[in-house]
């Protein structure tokens, strides 16, 4: 198996809170991999490490290839990165947006007009191009974010909470964009509070307190915990690590 993204024993610690706890894990190179925990379990810290924007405290990554403690420039040169706040420039065009983008990546002419013409089909956004960005709904937003985030061709693409407060429609039609993705080679790596989204993924990660609780297909994931469905084994994953963590902190140990 090759990976697009693996680390070892990856931790980051802000003073003395630890926020990413010896963090192994693999990607494997064209999965889409759902990356899910509570608030605050340390999602977003994990993916600062892997897009090269935070260093780690300690332990290793390799982010396609290249090392995130040495090579965070080339990183963020390769992937596609794509936040909660999807940043875009709300006053200009769509397509004003791309040319941005485009610059950023330093696409030369003609790779931007064929890069352009495809994203704005790919978007569905197509006779939006002179809209201004900020009057497009929360949907067609998020698609033109994913759009800059794919301008440079990455092979790896990192998405923080993509769908968070789009509506239903817009979800799917973004899913249904991201498995199109994959299935050129793209690797995705996504967090994702939907269930019904994290359902769909290839591979499925539990983070909790920075700890990695549980790995595996979806499938293998409710068998083993003898759940229901996604939803059930998160709770129960939750909940078994808070009874840990409250057997713990009776005997005096810290997290
Ligand atoms: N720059 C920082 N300084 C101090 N603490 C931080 C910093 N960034 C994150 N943390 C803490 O690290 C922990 C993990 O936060 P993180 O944002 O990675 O969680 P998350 O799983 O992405 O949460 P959410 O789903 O709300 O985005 C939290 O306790 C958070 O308060």
């Amino acid at each position: 198996m090759i990976s697009a993204i693996s680390c070892n024993q990856l931790t980051k610690r802000f003073g003395d809170r630890i926020a990413v706890n010896s963090l192994t894990l693999n990607v494997p190179k064209g999965s889409i991999y759902g990356f899910l925990g509570p608030n605050g379990s340390g999602k977003s810290t994990t993916i600062r490490m892997l897009c090269g924007l935070l260093a780690p405290t300690s332990g290793s990554g390799m982010v396609l290839g290249l090392d995130v403690m040495t090579q965070s420039e080339e990183i963020k040169q390769r992937i596609g990165y794509m936040s909660q706040k999807f940043s875009l420039y709300e006053d200009l065009t769509v397509e004003e947006n791309l040319d941005f983008y485009a610059g950023v990546y330093q696409l030369n002419a003609a790779e931007r007009k064929q890069r352009k013409a495809e994203l704005i089909e790919m978007a569905g956004l197509t006779g939006r191009e002179k809209q201004i960005a900020g009057s497009l709904s929360g949907g067609w937003k998020q698609r033109l974010a994913l759009s800059c985030a794919l301008l440079h061709k990455p092979e790896l693409l990192i998405l923080d909470e993509p769908t968070a407060g789009v509506d239903p429609v817009s979800r799917r039609i973004f899913w249904d964009v991201i498995h199109e993705l994959a299935g050129q080679g793209i690797t995705v790596l996504v967090t994702t509070h939907y269930m019904d989204e994290a359902q769909t993924c290839d591979w499925i990660g539990f983070i909790f307190f920075g700890n990695l609780l549980a790995q595996g297909t979806p499938q293998e994931l409710i068998r083993r915990m003898g759940a229901q469905n996604l939803e059930d084994v998160f709770i129960d994953l939750v909940k078994q690590e808070e009874a840990r963590l409250g057997e713990a902190g009776k005997r005096g140990e810290g997290r």
